[in-house]
């Protein structure tokens, strides 16, 4: 979200303010944002159309959260056969049946299908036409059809939920040689008998890290491209170093501190060059994933004709509101962040601004905003990492269980990773939370849910977790908080009381 002066919406003479509307609400583009922000406004009984161009639930149905983490699972049963001899098992290699992996992932896509469809959205009272939005004043949108034809629709409010797609870095020779994305790999590797045998990955973000576990554990020989001197750059450098040696146990070839150059063809064999601290080096390669981040869809549809900023992102104002109030932006196009729940999250805002904002309206909260990449182990995280807050000066301070003590990742074999929170000196506010280890997302639920409401570690130590339960690792911390911030003078009033009361 880059911030605009809301008041200052521009005219012009040949935008007409219709006297009436078709519609109340126009969203534009049928992902995660655009979804619930159709879901909410058809809850509210507005009249409201849904315009996608191409696939209903965009991005993360398609080309990202759901097939990356279907690939994964599969990815992740090939390791644990490979690795049985841990649990007294016979290890086997797994004959990775590639083209039936991709088949799965696509099975898992259209299970989850309905969810996101035209039918369930026609049942909600959404109006769905599946066409190419493009925004004519600040009123009227039309769409390209389809399936031919075109239609033009006035409205109250609109937002603009048109996404990100990958950004493909400009590397002389990168299109010569052909490159995948998060866009195309699932169609494009999808009947493959095998992964490609030599895979360069090109970031060590969250999409490269994920991508290259899964493809190093379904056979391919993997090596990483990162130009940061570290992989998983936002993450603090102990979640990320632990990630990184899974990574390399893996069998992933992990170059940090290198910079993709050049790329190119020779004696039919494709080659990239990596700049490392000068020294440059050649690597031959059989397939390239670029993962080098996602740039937000601005261009095409008619922002910059109606005059709204495309700097990097939508320009919105708090209330996710661009230069013309009645135009608001939500999902990867509007930033911050470029997650799924955060896009739903943004939706609510936008769909009860351009609903009611000329009544109420509400600033987008990102007050606590969690996340998780899914590696083995998972990094998860919600408020402040440990880096942000030195470099902010945010005085803090920091406790951390190692989830190796745990029993119940001792008896799963999965004990590794840690829990870290930071609090206020000498409270037991929580002001951020890391956690690396198995099941890391879904064990960070409870500090978002504390943070959220206000609880301190105090509360989630005088909760009973299950026994044995990975959650404990929670209370773990929480315990350990306590331990160090024990009264020495009460403990010295409390001996005292014990000693007399033996007499
Ligand atoms: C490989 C990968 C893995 C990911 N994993 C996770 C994860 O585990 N968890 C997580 O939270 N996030 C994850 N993400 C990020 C997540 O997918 C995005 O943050 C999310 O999809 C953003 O939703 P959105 O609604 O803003 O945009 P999108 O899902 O991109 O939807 C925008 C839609 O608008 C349509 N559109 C664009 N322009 C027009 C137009 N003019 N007219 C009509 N339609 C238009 C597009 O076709 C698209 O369908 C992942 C992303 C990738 C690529
Ligand atoms: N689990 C999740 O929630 C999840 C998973 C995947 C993606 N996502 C979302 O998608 C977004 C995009 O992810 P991403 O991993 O593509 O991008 P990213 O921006 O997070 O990481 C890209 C990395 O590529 C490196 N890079 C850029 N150009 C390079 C070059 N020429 N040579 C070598 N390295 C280069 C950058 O230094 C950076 O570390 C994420 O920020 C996240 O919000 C979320």
């Amino acid at each position: 979200m880059a911030s605009t002066d809301q008041n200052s919406a521009s005219t012009n003479s040949d935008w007409k303010r219709p006297k009436r509307f078709d519609r109340n609400l126009i969203v534009i583009g049928a992902g995660s944002a655009g979804l619930v922000s159709a879901y909410i406004a058809a809850g509210a009984k507005a009249k409201v159309t849904l315009i996608e161009a191409h696939r209903m639930g965009g991005d993360c149905l398609n080309f990202g959260c759901v097939p990356s983490k279907a690939l994964i699972k599969s990815a992740r049963i090939a390791h644990q056969m490979r690795h049985a001899v841990r649990y007294g098992l016979e290890p086997v290699e797994p004959k990775v049946l590639f083209s039936s992996v991709m088949e799965r992932v696509h099975n898992v896509i259209a299970e989850i299908e309905p969810h996101d469809s035209v039918e369930r959205y026609t049942s909600l009272g959404v109006e769905v036409l599946q066409g190419y939005a493009k925004l004519i004043d600040p009123w009227t949108v039309e769409v390209a059809l389809n399936n031919g034809g075109s239609q033009r629709l006035t409205t109250r409010a609109i937002i603009i939920a048109t996404g990100a797609q990958p950004f493909v870095p400009p590397i002389p020779g990168i299109d010569e040689v052909g490159y995948l994305t998060s866009d195309t790999l699932w169609d494009r590797l999808r009947d493959r008998p095998s992964a490609p045998k030599r895979l360069v990955v090109l970031g060590g973000g969250p999409i490269g890290c994920e991508l290259a576990q899964s493809f190093a554990r379904l056979g391919s020989e993997v090596i990483q491209i990162e130009m940061a001197p570290r992989l998983m750059i936002r993450e603090d450098e102990d979640a990320a170093s632990l990630v990184e040696a899974s990574l390399k146990f893996d069998g992933v070839q992990v170059l940090t501190n290198h910079k993709a150059v050049a790329c190119g063809v020779e004696a039919g064999e494709k080659w990239i060059e990596v700049d490392h601290g000068g020294e440059k080096r050649r690597i031959a390669f059989d397939e390239i994933i670029a993962a080098v981040g996602r740039a937000p869809r601005l261009k095409g549809f008619g922002l910059e004709e109606l005059g709204i900023k495309v700097d990097r992102v939508v320009e919105t104002n708090e209330y996710l509101q661009t230069l013309h109030p009645n135009i608001l932006a939500a999902g990867d196009v509007a930033g911050p962040y470029q997650f799924t729940h955060v896009a739903g999250h943004q939706a609510w805002f936008a769909a009860i601004n351009a609903l009611f904002g000329d009544l109420k309206r509400f600033k987008a909260d990102y007050s606590v905003i969690p996340w998780a990449t899914f590696t083995d182990p998972e990094v998860a995280r919600v408020g402040l990492s440990e880096a942000e807050a030195k470099q902010k000066n945010i005085p803090h301070e920091v406790t951390r269980f190692g989830i190796d003590d745990l029993d119940r990742a001792i008896a799963d074999g999965s004990a590794r990773g840690f829990v870290k929170v930071l609090t206020v000196p000498g409270k037991d506010k929580i002001l951020g939370a890391t956690i690396v280890g198995e099941h890391a997302g879904d064990l960070l639920a409870e500090f978002v849910f504390a943070m959220k409401h206000g609880h301190g570690l105090g509360k989630i130590l005088g909760t009973i977790h299950i026994y044995p339960t990975l959650a404990e690792a929670n209370k773990m911390v929480a315990g350990q908080w306590r331990r160090d911030h024990i009264n020495a003078f009460r403990l010295s009033l409390l001996e005292r009381f014990q000693t007399w009361r033996r007499g």
